[in-house]
């Protein structure tokens, strides 16, 4: 038997990452980490100290699982519920408890309107979350976890739909595996079963004008996330090696990684492709000192590619939106507008193998693949299943490489058509 104990391994790896992270607030004079309401929302970590968090964040999921044990840690993971964000976010809670001297439960039913003692109770679970504190009976300030909710109303957009899109989905997902085990459709999956509908996510927003603005305004707010934002695209490849060359960026959106792009590399022209309503919004949108290299174009991608021997095709994050049937259908409408040698470029995930990334890292990869799963009976891809994919499409694709940028949250997964 070992004699130190997990327990107390794990206990020593939280001192020394702690003590990396105190001795940075210490030089850049930060505030430490708080519940307080005017704690930091967030630290300019530099990577080494992204790094120490990271490790102190895996040292410490495992030794709170350990710590449980199994019962209790299956029985907590069971109620693992957000009543008290949900509640917050429902009646704009944030935005009714004044900063600084907050306020009572009595005034907050009176505003929203819900019986004094039903309020106090949901609230009450979210305190034990650190959403709010009870200062003293009946009185509650805010914690900077509910000021940020306040200050950054697009945080609440986020968990809005994380719990009411995304959250009901993934709960009736294994229900939708059940009920069409060998699917391929976008419409078979616990998005259908959770909203009562035949139709896909995307068909089911366009009825309900103001979840699609909220998917909307959520996917903007993602593009922020660390490892996330356009800038790690201009990283991701290397886009001076194509000297003067054209980039057909199919569904592009609005053109933000387009824009990044053409803003570094003045040889690179962008043709931006999307759907009509998009690409219309786009164009009023779009940067006028870069019209000649930024340009938009309607076009369906699952219909024949009109801009013929371009240089790259560039794809970010379009296929984990897809089943292989219909990637399929969209690299196959890509061949014609082929020329030899053009490259295929993807900002998708690309999963590392199983077994060989620490749990909590896993856990972000596993994620995002069931989030796909429960939303659109869709992926994310490891090197195994992008090879089978693009062989699918023609045997003349091959993948050529995978390149991953360090700190980035999407890889770059470069293919050639022979
Ligand atoms: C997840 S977003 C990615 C947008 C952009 N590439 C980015 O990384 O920010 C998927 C995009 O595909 C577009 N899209 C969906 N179906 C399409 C189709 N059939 N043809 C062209 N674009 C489509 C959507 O309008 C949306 O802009």
């Amino acid at each position: 038997m070992a004699s130190t104990s997990r327990l107390a391994a794990l206990a020593k790896q939280i001192g020394t990452q702690t003590t990396k992270l105190d001795k940075f607030f210490a030089e850049s004079k930060l505030a430490p980490p708080s519940f307080e309401e005017d704690a930091p929302l967030m630290y300019p970590f530099p990577p080494d100290v992204a790094e120490a968090q990271e490790a102190l964040s895996a040292a410490l999921d495992e030794l709170w699982w350990l710590n449980q044990g199994p019962i209790q840690t299956i029985v907590a993971k069971s109620f693992a519920t957000s009543v008290g964000l949900k509640t917050i976010l429902r009646y704009n809670i944030q935005n009714l408890v004044p900063f600084e001297t907050g306020t009572t439960y009595k005034d907050l039913s009176e505003k929203t309107g819900v019986p004094e003692k039903k309020l106090t109770r949901l609230l009450r679970h979210g305190i034990t979350d650190h959403f709010f504190r009870e200062t003293q009976p009946g009185h509650i300030k805010h914690t900077v976890a509910t000021k940020a909710l306040a200050v950054m109303p697009v945080l609440g957009t986020w968990a809005t739909m994380g719990m009411y899109d995304v959250g009901p989905a993934k709960m009736r997902m294994v229900d939708a595996v059940a009920k069409w085990p060998e699917s391929e459709e976008p419409n078979h999956s616990g998005f259908q079963l959770a909203n009562d509908t035949e139709k896909t996510m995307f068909d089911f927003f366009e009825e309900h004008p103001e979840r699609m603005s909220r998917f909307k305004d959520a996917m903007s707010f993602l593009q922020t996330f660390p490892g996330l934002e356009p800038s790690y695209a201009v990283k991701a490849y290397d886009w001076a090696s194509l000297g003067k060359a054209t980039v057909v960026d199919v569904g592009g959106s609005h053109g933000n990684v387009s824009i990044a792009l053409a803003k570094e590399f003045p040889d690179l022209k962008f043709i931006v492709q999307d759907l009509p309503k998009v690409v219309e919004d786009a164009k009023t949108k779009a940067p006028a000192d870069l019209s000649d290299r930024v340009t938009f174009q309607a076009h369906d991608f699952f219909k024949e590619q009109p801009v013929k021997d371009a240089d790259v095709y560039y794809f970010r994050w379009i296929l984990h939106d897809w089943s292989d049937k219909y990637c399929v259908k969209i690299l196959q409408a890509l061949i014609p507008a082929l020329k030899p040698g053009a490259r295929l470029l993807f900002s998708e995930r690309c999963l590392e193998p199983p077994c060989t990334l620490p749990l909590r890292a896993e856990r972000w990869n596993r994620d995002s693949d069931i989030t796909m799963l429960a939303t659109s009976n869709s992926q994310e891809r490891d090197e195994d299943d992008w090879k089978a994919l693009l062989k699918a499409a023609d045997s003349n694709f091959t993948l050529e490489e995978v390149r991953r940028t360090p700190g980035a949250k999407l890889d770059m997964i470069v293919a050639k058509w022979k």
